[in-house]
């Protein structure tokens, strides 16, 4: 080879070189990415997330995919004549809506990043909590102006079993579960949102990161009033900042304030529109969303000395 090629080649060099001390860091850890139904939004992010999820896979870590598809599913009940209707945050969910929730998420959603993940190998294998389990939940009843409202077939979840999880993770698989859980009982199945789903499954499996994917550039200060974006918080900063916050942020928020009050070291909402944004945000400096971290950090890795411990 020429010295002039060997010249050409050397930058590819100094960038996986970059990445070795957190290839370092998070070699053999868990990592939960919340895929949300608003960062779906074209074929050629869907592609850029699945090479991210195997290329986190590939360098040692182990990546767990909880996705969403509320938009997904809106549209379906919408073509089958069905009311979409939101309380606090979350679909109200009857009998009939819970058969839709079902199919489009464990059907569709589900099959399709299935599917892109196994372009790459025989990797992922797609679960809902039903299965083996692994989310356990009774009837959410939200309380809407100081009374306890019933909003159906959504699910307030009471147990993870993580075996099932855990189990495909040492066979070297990617879980990509979809948010439905059971009663107890198994007389019922639930909808849950994804965010929360993905938070509870970061905390019960001891996870390092979760990662929530979403369709703006991380949690803004002033929303939607300025597009000033929050880098990094502590879990007590963003207990005092969750009543002013509204929408689809709440359960995010909620659920990485969960994650990192039991033993996430942090909890990250990242642009899902950004492609390639899983890779920036684990392998560089250059981390580009909102960052929760506890308030004892157990360890806080904003640079590349630290992935050399
Ligand atoms: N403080 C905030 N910062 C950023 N987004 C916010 C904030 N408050 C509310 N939102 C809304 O939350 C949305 C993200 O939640 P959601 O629509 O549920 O997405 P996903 O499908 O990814 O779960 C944003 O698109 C934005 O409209
Ligand atoms: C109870 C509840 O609201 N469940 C959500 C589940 C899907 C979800 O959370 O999807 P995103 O992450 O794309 O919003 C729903 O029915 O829309």
């Amino acid at each position: 080879m020429s010295t002039a090629r060997k010249h050409t080649a050397l930058p590819k060099a100094q960038t996986l070189i970059e990445a070795l001390p957190w290839l370092t860091r998070h070699h053999g850890k868990t990592v939960v990415i919340k895929f949300g139904g608003n960062a779906m939004i074209d074929e050629e992010l869907k592609a850029a997330f699945a090479q991210d999820v195997v290329f986190l896979r590939h360098a040692g870590l182990k990546p767990v995919v909880v996705h969403g598809g509320g938009p997904q599913i809106s549209a379906q009940l919408d073509k089958q004549g069905l009311v979409s209707e939101f309380k606090a945050g979350l679909r109200v969910t009857t009998p009939e809506a819970m058969d839709v929730v079902r199919m489009v998420l464990a059907g569709q959603v589900q099959r399709e990043l299935v599917g892109l993940l196994n372009q790459h190998g025989p990797l992922a294998v797609g679960m809902t909590g039903e299965d083996a389990h692994t989310i356990t939940a009774t009837q959410h009843r939200p309380t809407i102006d100081g009374e306890s409202v019933d909003i159906g077939r959504v699910g307030e979840i009471t147990a993870i079993d993580t075996g099932a999880i855990q189990a495909l993770l040492d066979d070297g698989r990617i879980p990509v579960v979809s948010s439905i859980a059971r009663s107890a009982d198994d007389h019922h199945v639930y909808n849950v949102n994804a965010d929360t789903a993905a938070a509870a499954l970061a905390a019960a499996l001891d996870a390092e990161t979760l990662m929530v994917l979403t369709d703006v550039e991380g949690l803004y200060e002033d929303w939607p009033n300025s597009d000033d974006v929050i880098s990094r918080l502590t879990a007590s900063e963003l207990e005092k900042l969750l009543p002013e916050l509204s929408s689809g942020m709440v359960p995010k928020m909620q659920g990485c304030l969960h994650a990192v009050r039991n033993g996430v070291e942090t909890a990250r909402v990242i642009d899902g529109r950004v492609q390639h944004s899983i890779l920036l945000e684990i392998f560089t400096d250059e981390g580009i969303g909102t960052m929760v971290v506890p308030d004892a950090p157990i360890a806080v890795h904003t640079g590349p000395e630290l992935g050399e411990s």
